[in-house]
């Protein structure tokens, strides 16, 4: 993967998780990310997917990175295996909060604001509000009848679209999706996966997925990494390799 404008360049990162009965480490050799870029994190239930989006969302820290940069901006080059080092919060959290959006699986949305105001409130809080293109946001991923209607009242492929406007009226350079279809009718995930890809690319967003619909990610030019997984005893690892 390789663009203009670099979002993340990952070399030698990894992480262990212990409970009182197992430990799980996850390995990533190698992630470049640039702008544009959609990648697919593939693997079975446990292999590690929601962790590496912890670890790509500057929200879990990592064990060992050889190296971790990752641009808020282009030109703007955070060197986050230093932040951890040295527990600097303010730089990592800065950065999240300005240039990474999160999609859950299933959306997020706060019931007691309105679709208009659920988008209008991701904006602000990454400090996107001004300028920002609501209207054509709103068109492209067809809520333009939805907006002064509460969560509650609209449908599961409804409210997964609000989630996208909101993680795209963030205007982030890097999003990451958690199974954002897995909830959805097919009908409901084309959808939901056209606009988001559609979207990302119009605004220079780079987007990382975990999915276990391969097809899907296929279909909309997503190259793939995959979890290779194994176990000895209680300790089992994962590895994450561009399939
Ligand atoms: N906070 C934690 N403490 C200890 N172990 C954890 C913690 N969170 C996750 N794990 C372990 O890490 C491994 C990877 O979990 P993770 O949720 O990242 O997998 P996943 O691929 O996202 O799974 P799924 O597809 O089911 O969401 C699992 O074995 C899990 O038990």
């Amino acid at each position: 993967m390789t663009g203009i404008a670099p979002v993340a360049r990952i070399d030698g990162l990894a992480k262990t998780r212990r409970d009182s009965e197992r430990s799980f480490t996850l390995t990533l050799p190698r992630l470049h990310l640039a702008a544009g870029d959609r990648l697919a994190l593939v693997g079975a239930s446990g292999s590690g997917k929601s962790t590496l989006i912890g670890l790509l969302a500057l929200a879990t820290s990592p064990d060992r990175a050889e190296r971790f940069d990752f641009w808020a901006s282009e030109g703007n080059r955070l060197d986050a295996a230093a932040a951890w080092r040295s527990a600097d919060e303010r730089r990592l959290t800065d950065a999240r909060a300005r240039a990474i959006a999160y999609i859950p699986q299933r959306d997020g949305l706060m019931e007691f604001l309105t679709v208009a105001g659920n988008i209008r409130a991701a904006a602000e809080l990454a400090g996107a509000g001004t300028g920002l293109d609501l209207a054509g946001i709103v068109d492209a991923l067809g809520l333009g009848t939805l907006l002064s209607a509460r969560p509650a009242r609209i449908s599961g492929g409804q409210r997964q679209r609000v989630a996208v406007a909101c993680a795209l009226a963030r205007r982030p350079r890097l999003i990451l999706a958690d199974e954002p279809t897995a909830a959805l009718d097919t009908e409901n995930a084309t959808r939901v996966m056209s606009s988001l890809c559609r979207l990302a690319t119009e605004q220079g967003a780079a987007i990382v997925l975990a999915t276990h619909q391969l097809a899907l990610a296929a279909e909309y030019g997503f190259s793939v990494l995959r979890a290779e997984s194994s176990r000895t005893g209680d300790e089992w690892a994962t590895i994450f390799r561009p399939a």
